[in-house]
């Protein structure tokens, strides 16, 4: 049986699935925590990575790593990070991301250039601002690569060049999803000095070999390997709820969505993946849980004991900022809380904003689709939670597909190690999953509620 091993580096932890080539059965995983910041040493990742990845290693003929979009990794002459990677969800870069906006002609002429409207989260952005804050820090700055870039190379034997792929590639806001190359002057632009950026390796391509001669992919974005692993067709719409909220689907077509709801990300094959994503997700239950002192199971629980619409409590989850709607700076804001208000109103209107907020996002990809919306699919940490399984279809107003558990951004990743590994022109055909179809009472009101709230707060213009 040839084994491929098959990384996610994401935001809260490092996961690895060891798999068989030939159809995708899991036969090993493996999972270590990464720390809770929006600002992270590289090291903090490649310890992470060694931990859950390093025993299953020597079993696999070819690795590919999946990542954490958009953060920043600036490193030195000598390859040495000139100051910890700041990541997708910090937002100190707003002011920056509307400076460069400006400077490229507005909106419109952003998303035509480099496929998105920048927020905080553009790569791009967290140049310019260590340019303007730390100009030490951008002096020395020789290399710039993406979280993914980064674990590869460590991967990858020494002396091996940086590389990476187009969907990672398209979220950095130097690279041209229209002419599906890089832009490095708009990278130089933004720090103020010319950076090296890795090589564009291709979907598919044995980009690099391990000291001990495995293949290593060419690696990609969480949200382009879970699209991967699913085999997302035409019409389908994928809900990620990990520590983002994203609804993303494959298109054939580059998306340029100068308002900004939408960002036209390249995928791992040769196609495009926009997406819509919020910062806000799992943890808002997190949160919750944590202010109501239960665990997930419990916090489940007390939502589902309370009514739809919570008795008339309604939250915008906006806790660290938030992306789409594009509000930096907003914070949580709770509504209708009276003296009757209990803990099972607080614990259910939690899952329902989350649920809410990424009803945004699924409208907004949707508006941008050039057909109607087919299957919905589910994936990410908080699916394990009862209450989201019932409550989002709900908010929805939809029946939603849940594959069955399952580490989706590593399995993508063994998908394009094992793509790698065969020289073939296409991804391996691994039967697809089993899913479980969601189904729920709608409950428009919850939504009215929500959108009333956003509107008063001025958090949708
Ligand atoms: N049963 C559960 N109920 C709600 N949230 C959960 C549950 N299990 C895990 N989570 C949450 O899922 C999140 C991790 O999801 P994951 O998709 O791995 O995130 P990421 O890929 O962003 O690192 C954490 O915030 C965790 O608390
Ligand atoms: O910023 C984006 C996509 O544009 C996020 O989706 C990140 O890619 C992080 O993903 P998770 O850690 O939530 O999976």
């Amino acid at each position: 049986m040839t084994l491929v091993l098959g990384i996610d580096s994401s935001t809260q932890s490092t996961k690895a699935v060891l798999v068989d080539a030939d159809d995708g059965t899991v036969v090993a995983q493996d999972a270590a925590p990464h720390p809770d910041a929006t600002e992270v040493d590289p090291h903090a990742w490649t310890t992470a990575l060694e931990a859950a990845a390093g025993p299953l290693l020597p079993r696999a003929a070819g690795v590919s790593v999946a990542g954490q979009q958009h953060g920043m990794v600036a490193l030195d002459e000598h390859d040495a990070p000139v100051r910890p990677a700041l990541l997708w969800n910090d937002t100190r870069s707003a002011g920056a991301a509307r400076q460069l906006v400006e400077e490229w002609g507005g909106p419109q002429a952003c998303a035509d250039l480099v496929g998105s409207v920048l927020v905080a989260s553009f790569t791009v952005t967290k140049l310019r601002w260590l340019r303007d804050h730390e100009p030490e820090a951008a002096r020395r700055t020789h290399r710039v690569l993406l979280p993914h870039d980064h674990l590869s190379r460590h991967l990858a034997a020494p002396g091996t060049a940086a590389f990476t792929d187009r969907g990672d590639a398209s979220g950095t806001g130097y690279f041209s999803t229209r002419e599906d190359r890089w832009r490095p002057e708009l990278a130089a632009a933004a720090l103020g000095r010319e950076v090296e950026l890795p090589r564009v390796a291709g979907a598919g391509e044995a980009a690099a070999e391990t000291r001990h001669g495995q293949v290593v992919g060419p690696g990609t974005g969480d949200n382009m390997a879970a699209a991967l692993a699913l085999d997302l067709q035409p019409g389908d719409v994928l809900i990620s709820v990990g520590t983002s909220g994203v609804a993303s689907a494959r298109t054939q077509a580059a998306v340029h969505d100068g308002s900004g709801l939408v960002t036209g990300f390249a995928d791992a094959t040769g196609g495009f993946l926009p997406l819509a994503v919020t910062l806000n997700a799992a943890r808002i239950l997190d949160l919750q849980a944590r202010l109501l002192g239960v665990d997930h199971d419990e916090l489940a629980a007390l939502a589902l004991s309370a009514p739809p619409g919570s008795h008339g409590t309604t939250l915008l989850p906006y806790y660290g900022g938030e992306r789409t709607p594009d509000r930096p700076h907003a914070v949580g804001t709770w509504t209708g809380l009276t003296t009757t208000t209990d803990r099972a109103d607080l614990a259910r209107a939690a899952f329902e904003a989350l649920g809410c907020s990424l009803a945004d996002t699924v409208d907004a990809l949707a508006a941008q689709l050039d057909r109607p919306v087919g299957r919905v699919l589910l994936i990410g940490g908080a699916t394990r939670s009862r209450a989201l399984q019932q409550i989002l279809p709900a908010v929805l107003g939809r029946d939603l597909e849940l594959p069955e558990p399952g580490e989706y951004v590593a399995r993508g990743a063994a998908r394009q190690a094992a793509w790698a590994l065969s020289g073939a022109a296409t991804p391996p055909a691994w039967p697809t999953t089993g899913t479980r179809t969601l189904t729920a009472e709608p409950t428009p009101e919850v939504r009215e509620a929500y959108v009333r709230l956003r509107e008063q707060t001025g958090a949708w213009s």
